[in-house]
């Protein structure tokens, strides 16, 4: 059954169902009570709905209904009924935030005017509390994933657009650029946070488990998330079963955020990854970029991730020198924020960094369309990043081992943003 929205309150019931008659014919769903105590009684503040009330009633009356309600409910818009040319009933109804007031008899084009203004009204309102939870929420989100950089400030704002909606959502990014707590955000910022948030590793699943650990699962009407990790791990007859399945998934099933390491169209290419599936996932798509493309988020991420493993630990901050973060400057974080939470964790406990040089940069990029510039750009920086670090930071020493003058070499860093 529809919800009514209209609450329609008089104690003559030919009067009520002639007003309930004419809601109807316009498409207004609506349901009568011949008394205010029942009516005040199923109010809420998130009801969507507005109320068309008598004025005077046996038992409570017209005027301390509207007071009860604001009291309670003061956004709940209420149109009040008041008798012919009774203009002084109508004032005080104003004066004590009723929305409208309609003489009797009230003529239907006017009563259905009025009625779909209030509802406009309650609408906006309703949008407009949602709009500050999200910005609320969004604060949290801040501190959650964190970031300055214009990508991390876009990812956020990506989160909270898709996090409301029942849709699926397909995460790319390489290892540690953080797709799993961008699942969870997702979840926990969605109306069915109190359901069960479940991954589930790909890689992990063989006919054997494959029942319980997604069959079970994906035929749940509990509004739980299941998190599907490293999608391109799944061998490809088990992701035609997952296709089955999603296809035939209830309406109330649970929704999907899947995530793969690597460019989809080349895993579609080399048959890793079945294209009917990647188009029946790939509804609403977040890209985490790698850490060394967040711009200044380096230093922003370190100082949290010190902070907070000093605090775990109860250890002091360590003193951080130039020297010691040169490297980190000119490191490719392979591991990406992962590998630098740890990096964080052993500066504050006090161990050897030993960087594992990688070459993020080198990677094919995600989707299509990177310029050459974009791309030839990338290349640069993973070779200056490369010939930094085995240089221990020293820009002299990298210059003559790339065989460029030490000015150039702190040109081409200027430009690129590495200096
Ligand atoms: N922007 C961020 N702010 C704070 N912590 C982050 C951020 N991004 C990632 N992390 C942290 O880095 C670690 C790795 O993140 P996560 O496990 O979500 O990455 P992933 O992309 O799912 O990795 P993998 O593909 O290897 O499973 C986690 O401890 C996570 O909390």
């Amino acid at each position: 059954m529809t919800e009514p929205l209209v609450y329609i309150v008089d104690d003559d019931e030919d009067l009520r169902d002639a007003v309930l008659d004419t809601l109807e014919d316009a498409g207004l769903p609506a349901e009568g009570f011949s008394s205010a105590s029942p009516a005040l009684a199923k109010l809420n503040p998130e009801w969507p709905g507005i109320v068309v009330s008598d004025i005077r009633m046996p038992g409570m009356g017209g005027m301390e209904f509207l007071h009860a309600a604001r009291d309670q409910f003061p956004e709940i818009p209420f149109v009040m009924i008041t008798g012919h040319g009774d203009v002084q009933t109508a004032t005080n109804a104003m004066k004590a935030g009723a929305f409208d007031f309609l003489e009797k008899p009230a003529r239907p084009e006017y009563l259905v005017d009025v009625v779909r203004r209030a509802l406009e009204m309650r609408r906006l309102q309703i949008e407009n509390s949602n709009l500050k939870t999200l910005v609320a929420d969004g604060g949290a989100l801040k501190s959650r994933l964190i970031g300055r950089s214009k990508v991390m400030k876009a990812l956020r704002k990506e989160i909270l657009a898709v996090a409301p909606l029942k849709i699926d959502v397909l995460l790319l990014g390489e290892t540690g650029t953080g797709k799993e707590l961008t699942a969870q955000s997702i979840h926990d910022l969605s109306p069915h946070s109190d359901s069960p948030f479940e991954t589930v590793n790909c890689g992990m699943l063989s006919d054997g488990n494959w029942q319980n650990s997604i069959e079970v699962k994906l035929t749940s009407t509990d509004g739980s998330t299941l998190f599907l990790d490293e999608l391109e791990a799944l061998p490809e007859p088990l992701q035609l079963r997952l296709l089955a399945l999603i296809e035939t998934r209830d309406s109330n099933g649970p929704r999907i955020i899947a995530a793969l390491k690597s460019d989809p169209a080349q895993l579609i290419a080399e048959g890793r990854l079945r294209a009917d599936l990647y188009y029946r996932i790939n509804v609403a798509q977040i890209i985490l970029p790698p850490l060394t493309e967040r711009e200044n988020d380096l230093f922003v991420l370190l100082e949290f991730f010190i902070r907070d493993a000093a605090a775990r630990h109860q250890l002091k901050l360590p003193e951080i020198t130039q020297d010691m973060l040169n490297p980190l400057r000119v490191h490719s974080w392979p591991g990406n924020v992962r590998e630098l939470r740890n990096a964080a964790e052993k500066m504050v406990i006090g161990l050897p960094l030993a960087l594992t040089p990688g070459t993020s940069e080198a990677k094919a990029p995600f989707g299509e369309g990177e310029s050459y510039d974009d791309a030839m750009g990338r290349f640069e920086k993973a070779l200056l990043r490369h010939a930094l670090m085995q240089a221990g930071g020293r820009k002299g020493l990298a210059a003559e081992s790339l065989g460029i003058p030490r000015k150039r070499l702190y040109l081409r860093l200027k430009t690129l943003g590495l200096d």
